[in-house]
């Protein structure tokens, strides 16, 4: 029988815990839970190089099996991946199946060290990223499931997003590949679902980022994807404000008066079930939060630290509004945790649980 489409995930910055927490997995057996083949890109020499340092350091008994593909030539090796992995998958992924995985292999330029960034290695973190949106834009895999980068590096190294802007993260990558105006970062966990107006910007840089078009834009997608992805078709949304209080009445603050209340009363009066914008401070509390599917928050550190305490670790990162699925761990490379044991890979399985489910709805799957 024809397997289902693959899974793939990118093991993100060599130094972090990546491909820590996908030999975890691998070794638990847990890449076989999905009724479809687990593919990931990292590099092979640190692939097995780690597996080694997770065994010397008691963390793993033994080393899980994987098979490795090579690109045949490192000049083209986009062009060259993409055919063989389409062929792995024309063949059902037959070759996974003694297999916790198939590695890419995605070379990087110096030797990776433990817990020691080298930006050397920030093309590769790029290349793994964009040998991911080509496969899943070209529906050769389900779904994108990222392991953590180290931002910095990227930016360090000079690594640009499509439009030339400094590279500020995944959901602003796969956005520019994809040709989206506009997607949506959702943290979730079984606490509460947190999406974002504004994702990774100085906080200096907020309230010019809150206009009616991004309101609006990000309500839109995450009532669309509410009801596609997580098959609620009248989700019950509540919308913080973007200062204290939600402005005090304009005491401390218009935005609230001038630019979200007015986007949000266009969808209360198309019927939809989304507050005015309250208080992030009284949002977040527990009456409130049981009676609501999503909230909607003005910016990071407005929303995720609350999300965070209530679930570091099984949270999963998702992008709404994006061509293709994408989910993600909820942690960053832990670059002290690296090799020597104590990172978890809980937040992975929870990606790779809700990539599945997600790709088992939908069309491409
Ligand atoms: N999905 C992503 O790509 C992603 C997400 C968040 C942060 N980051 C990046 O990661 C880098 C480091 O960020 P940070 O130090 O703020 O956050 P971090 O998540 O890397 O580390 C914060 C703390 O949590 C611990 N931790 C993280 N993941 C863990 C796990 N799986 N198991 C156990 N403990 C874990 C770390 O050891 C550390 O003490 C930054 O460059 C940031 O941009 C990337
Ligand atoms: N705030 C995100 C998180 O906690 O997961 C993190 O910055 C990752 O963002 P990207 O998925 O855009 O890289």
């Amino acid at each position: 029988m024809q397997k289902k489409l693959p899974l793939l995930i990118t093991t993100g910055e060599p130094a972090g815990i990546g491909m820590d927490i996908v030999l975890l997995l691998a070794a638990e057996g847990k890449l076989q839970d999905f009724d479809r083949p687990v593919w990931v890109t990292a590099d092979a020499t640190a692939m097995q190089k780690r597996a080694d340092e997770l065994i010397a350091a008691g963390i793993l008994e033994i080393c899980p099996p994987w098979k490795t593909l090579n690109a045949n030539d490192a000049t083209i090796i986009e062009e060259d991946f993409l055919n063989q992995m389409s062929q792995q998958n024309i063949n059902g992924g037959t070759v996974n199946d003694d297999n916790a995985f198939i590695l890419f292999n995605i070379p990087c330029a110096a030797p990776v060290v433990c817990g020691k960034v080298d930006t050397n290695n920030s093309s590769m973190v790029a290349q793994q990223l964009q040998i991911a949106h080509k496969l899943a834009i070209n529906k050769t895999v389900a779904a994108i499931v990222t392991g953590p980068l180290q931002k910095s590096a990227l930016i360090d190294a000079d690594i640009k997003l499509l439009d030339g802007t400094m590279f500020s993260g995944h959901t602003e990558f796969f956005m520019q590949q994809s040709g989206c105006d506009k997607v949506v970062m959702m943290l979730a966990n079984q606490a509460m679902k947190v999406a974002l107006v504004t994702t990774h910007l100085a906080l200096k840089d907020i309230p010019a980022a809150i206009t009616a078009d991004n309101v609006r834009q990000t309500v839109q997608i995450v009532i669309d994807d509410m009801r596609e992805k997580f098959g609620l078709t009248q989700p019950r949304i509540l919308v913080c404000g973007l200062n204290p209080h939600a402005g005090e009445g304009g005491h401390l603050g218009t935005e609230e008066i001038e630019i979200i209340n007015p986007v949000l009363q266009c969808f209360i009066n198309a019927g939809i079930d989304i507050s005015e914008a309250m208080p992030a401070d009284t949002l977040f509390t527990p009456r409130h939060l049981a009676n609501c599917d999503a909230v909607i928050a003005m910016y990071h550190d407005q929303g995720l630290p609350v999300l965070k305490s209530h679930g570091f670790g099984d949270t999963v990162n998702l992008t709404l509004g994006l061509p293709y699925i994408r989910t993600s761990v909820d942690h960053g490379t832990a670059l002290d945790l690296a090799g020597r044991g104590g990172a978890s890979a809980t937040s992975l399985y929870q990606a790779l649980i809700m990539a599945n489910e997600m790709a088992n709805k939908s069309l491409v799957n």
